[in-house]
């Protein structure tokens, strides 16, 4: 029987999410930016001859762990569609989950995300990316931006995905919350906000612009999510938390449909104390800094595969920091061995710990552990890209079609109700939750 696969699966953010009207399937039509961030649960698939069964730790140790998980549904559905006879071949699946549930940040989706590439390698399926884009895309609508990660804009469900071209790296101040919040319940609250039809959803070419051209500042001004408001209805505990956010004059948002709330900050040390602070608040579960974009899916080569020792170590550490580091904390040498992760997994086994000459495997595992999993997205190597990515209809309008960041800038100076003259300041009330840039309350 062939050796475990273990993959670590990114969370993300949405920088923009504008919402439509709901579709005659459900759903709604997106037009959303996300960001893939450093913020990972780790997939490990053992195959076994017979079946699929799971086990998770970390934040997922209360989860079902039947056929109602997604990564079940992913290795269940992978089977189906690859004619794997789960009979004779099947995968025991554990999961080390530090992606919050029900957060908005792509939890469920990331896992069923790393199932796919875990269990597509484990049973050698080849399953091409279409094929596998597909599937992900039945199995909820994060799910295909989970395997491509970076930077993309998604339309559609949210599953119509193309690359953007974006510059620079984000460092995000990250707040999670006791109480998760149900994704259909905050599109049902966002439903019952609407007056009239609502219009078919589109990406603001300046907040493009912004991000092409790197423009951090720029980015969380324009930034939008029209979930926030009938999150934060549906949330009192994060209405409270946002007036942390505020007294530190940060543009706030929630990720995806909440509660989980996020801020740009101007550097990791900044927003490492501003954490340490935060996880003292009311309602909030835990406090850390990310950053994006970091690849989708990627695999571990053995030895840096987790441990549940290892794994408590990192996750009870007081200064835990989801992060990238400066590239000298960790010296080349960290990364020396990743050159064999260049190889296809399947031409190559990435996961062949024969290469033990390698600078990597002469440091200590702890060095190495701490290393693999702060390391620079930038010098993550994804072993099966997914170059191929689907999207149906609208073209990035080009450059000249969109107006200058400076004109909108400036029809945008006059800051918004209650806020400072900074575009990043507002200011908080006590139960009523303040007014951002990104609250599209600020529109009316
Ligand atoms: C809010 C976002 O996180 C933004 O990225 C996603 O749209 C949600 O994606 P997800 O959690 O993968 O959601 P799914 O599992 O596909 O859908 C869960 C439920 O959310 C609602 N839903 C989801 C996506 C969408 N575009 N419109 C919807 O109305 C539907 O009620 C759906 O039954
Ligand atoms: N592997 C999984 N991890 C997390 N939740 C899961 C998983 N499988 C099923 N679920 C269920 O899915 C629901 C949503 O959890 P999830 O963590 O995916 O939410 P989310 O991060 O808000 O999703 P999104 O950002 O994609 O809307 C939870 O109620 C949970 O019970």
């Amino acid at each position: 029987m062939g050796k475990p696969i273990t993959v670590r699966a990114p969370g993300k953010v949405n920088l923009y999410l504008a919402v439509g009207p709901t579709r005659a399937d459900g759903f709604h039509d997106l037009a959303t930016v996300f960001q893939a961030v450093s913020l990972y649960d780790d997939i490990t698939a053992t195959p076994n001859d017979g079946g699929i069964t799971l086990s998770m730790s970390g934040l997922g140790e209360h989860l079902p762990v039947d056929d109602t998980n997604l990564a079940v549904r992913a290795a269940a559905a992978l089977a189906r569609e690859a004619g794997v006879d789960l009979t004779e071949t099947g995968v025991d699946l554990h999961i080390h989950k530090r992606i919050p549930v029900a957060g908005g940040m792509a939890g469920g989706s990331a896992d069923a995300a790393g199932t796919l590439i875990a269990c597509d390698a484990l049973w050698g399926t080849k399953l091409p990316n279409d094929r596998l884009l597909a599937l992900a895309a039945d199995l909820g609508s994060d799910v295909p931006f989970c395997l491509l990660g970076g930077t993309a804009v998604g339309y559609g469900r949210g599953e119509n995905l193309t690359p953007l071209l974006a510059r620079g790296t984000y460092t995000y101040l990250v707040a999670t919350m006791l109480e998760g919040l149900s994704t259909p319940a905050v599109f049902k609250e966002f439903d019952s906000g609407q007056s009239g039809p609502v219009p078919p959803p589109e990406v603001a070419p300046t907040f493009l612009r912004a991000l092409a051209q790197g423009d951090t500042q720029l980015v969380a001004y324009f930034g939008r999510n029209d979930l926030m408001s009938p999150a934060l209805e549906l949330h009192r505990g994060a209405r409270h938390v946002m007036e942390f956010f505020c007294q530190h004059s940060l543009t706030v948002m929630i990720s995806g449909s909440g509660p989980t709330l996020i801020a740009q900050v101007e550097s990791v040390e900044r927003g490492e104390g501003l954490a340490e602070r935060l996880r003292n608040w009311p309602h909030v579960a835990d406090a850390f800094v990310v950053t994006g974009p970091v690849t989708g899916v990627e695999f571990v080569p053995d030895r840096y595969a987790p441990s549940r020792t290892r794994d408590r170590a990192l996750d009870s550490h007081p200064n835990r920091t989801r992060d990238q580091r400066p590239d000298d904390e960790f010296g080349d040498d960290a990364f020396a061995g990743d050159s064999e992760l260049d190889a296809s997994p399947f031409d190559t086994s990435p996961f062949d710990t024969s290469a033990s000459g390698n600078s990597a495997s002469s440091s200590s595992s702890s060095d190495v552990d701490d290393a693999i999993l702060r390391h620079p997205s930038h010098r993550s190597r994804t072993v099966r890209p997914l170059l191929r990515v689907i999207r149906n209809d609208d073209e990035i309008p080009p450059d000249d079609a969109a107006p200058t960041p400076d004109a909108d800038a400036t029809a945008l100076d006059a800051p918004p109700d209650g806020a400072g003259t900074s575009p990043h300041a507002a200011t908080p009330s006590d139960d009523v939750p303040p007014r951002t840039p990104n609250d599209p309350r600020t529109d009316t």
